[in-house]
């Protein structure tokens, strides 16, 4: 996802910037955070549970759909591709919103987003045959690819410095809790709505957080950076007065952040001059050449897209989007709730890991916690190998009861290995980025962790057919210790260091000692 892919890298580069040139203003900002978290703001951060609704819905609801769609039971291939094309529209959405955004501001993106998602999930909602939901869910797609690039952007150049800083962690946080949700909905509608009409319900409530969201937007002012950079100093004047509390800003303040703001946008914009006459190439190439040609960036971009791949190759989302498919396969009679807890303890382990991420360190948490995920892995394979699957006619026997049981259990222990690890730190990626090429590091990273989605997300289930579950689960396991090996090699520690010092470690090598 884009998402967290501007807002950490923005959050750090800007709250160095702010604390170095204007001590107070940041101190002014720190104190003015506490007021803003309950705030509008703290709201608006609160939505981008939005684009993870979305994502968390679709388990609920292909079990639940049975005969409504196209009036027959849904094979592997129909729920495949109503899973994996969200991921797909997603990819091709984030960077062209991004276009947009620099060409008509952050908050018309923010809106053509929301309106999208309202769309999206009228369509789905009404949707009476297979290929009515696929373009629902692509529709939702776009959506999430706009909301979840330009959604974090905006938050992060609107907020006071010392506010942007915790933006990776509520991203993630919003995201898992978001899934939450959905999980607890589809439940809800599963066990106690209409059959043939909860999960219309489950995927219309998607509309909801987006309408309040557009009306919440309404009444937002534009970004201030995308103003100054528009040409616009005395609309961006009266937003950052605004952001930071009439009553408190001196005009000082105002126009020593605005100095700031108009500062780094002349830094940026005459270093992308010189980069492109240094290298006398177009200058949409100068970043692109960058990014590849220069040892250290090169460096940084394997990591990055090494760690982003592997958080989706690892095939956690085959759960998210699949597991209450899985547990009805497994007999379990109320596979939605069941499945919830796949939800429930992602996002728990994600609050620990975000205390612990810190103390460990990146490297080691991922190095800990991956060999856990191979081991559930592995004990999710033998479990599905010593338990036969019965026909949806057939009462469990016990000998089956306890199969699932390791099944389930098993998988818990991969869920929350994920979550303190690998469903994390890739997305710390921009601090491997010099300023130069953070922005397109950070954006190819993240297409690289929506292609590998959506790779998951489509070749899931017929894995499972043609290969068998037990195979699937030991090839996600082999994709781990492939994976583990390729951090131990090459991803080295960055905890504790300075933006400069992070990205310093990889000049003349991996930096891993
Ligand atoms: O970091 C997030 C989180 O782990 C989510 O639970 C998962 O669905 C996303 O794909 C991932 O990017």
């Amino acid at each position: 996802m884009v998402n967290a892919a501007e807002a950490p890298l923005l959050a750090h580069q800007e709250d160095d910037f702010d604390d170095e040139l204007q001590p107070e203003a940041a101190d002014a900002g720190r104190a003015d955070n506490k007021q803003q978290q309950s705030g509008p703001i703290g709201t608006f951060v609160w939505l981008l549970t939005l684009s993870a609704y979305d994502t968390g819905v679709i388990s609920a609801t292909l079990v639940s759909v049975r005969t409504s769609l196209s009036g027959r039971e849904l094979g592997s291939f129909d729920k495949s591709i109503i899973t994996s094309c969200t991921a797909l529209f997603a990819l091709v959405a984030s960077p062209l919103s991004s276009i947009l955004a620099d060409a008509f501001g952050r908050k018309p993106v923010i809106l053509m987003a929301d309106v999208l998602f309202i769309f999206g999930a009228l369509v789905q909602a009404l949707s009476y045959t297979v290929s009515n939901m696929v373009i629902g869910r692509s529709i939702v797609g776009w959506a999430i690819g706009a909301a979840s690039f330009v959604t974090p952007l905006y938050i992060a150049e609107l907020v006071p410095a010392a506010h942007r800083g915790r933006l990776v962690t509520l991203n993630v946080l919003s995201i898992t809790m978001g899934q939450v949700v959905a999980y607890v909905v589809g439940w809800i509608f599963a066990e106690y709505g209409e059959p043939s009409m909860g999960w219309r319900f489950t995927v219309g409530l998607g509309a909801v957080p987006a309408v309040l969201q557009c009306v919440l937007v309404i009444f937002m002012p534009e970004s201030p950076r995308w103003l100054v950079k528009a040409k616009k100093p005395v609309e961006a004047r009266a937003v950052i007065q605004k952001t930071l509390g009439s009553d408190q800003a001196s005009s000082h303040l105002v126009d020593d952040i605005l100095e700031s703001i108009e500062v780094e946008i002349i830094e940026e914009e005459n270093s992308a001059k010189l980069n492109s006459r240094q290298r006398s190439s177009h200058s949409l190439l100068t970043g692109w050449d960058n990014l590849f040609n220069v040892p250290k960036n090169r460096r940084a971009l394997t990591i990055a897209c090494l760690l982003q791949g592997l958080q989706q190759l690892c095939g956690f989302n085959s759960l998210m989007y699949f597991s209450a498919t899985i547990f009805s396969m497994l007999g379990f009679t109320a596979p939605t709730l069941t499945s919830l807890s796949v939800a429930a303890t992602n996002f728990v382990f994600t609050v620990a890991a975000l205390l612990l991420i810190d103390r460990i360190g990146r490297r080691r948490i991922l190095l800990y916690s991956i060999p856990f995920m191979v081991i559930g892995l592995f004990l999710s394979a033998y479990g599905f190998r010593s338990t036969k699957i019965p026909p949806a006619e057939v009462k469990m026997s016990d000998s089956m009861r306890s199969g699932a049981f390791i099944i389930l259990a098993s998988i818990m222990i991969y869920v929350a290995s994920y979550a303190l690890g690998l469903g994390n730190v890739p997305w710390m990626q921009s601090e491997l980025f010099p300023l130069s090429v953070r922005s397109l590091g950070s954006g190819v990273a993240t297409a690289t962790n929506w292609l590998a989605n959506f790779v998951v997300g489509l070749t899931f289930l017929p894995l499972m057919d043609s290969l068998t579950p037990s195979w699937t689960f030991v090839l996600y396991g082999i994709i781990c210790v492939a994976g583990w090996f390729g951090v131990w090699l090459i991803y080295p520690e960055t905890v504790g260091l300075t933006l400069e010092e992070a990205t310093g470690l990889l000049e003349n090598g991996w930096g891993v000692r």
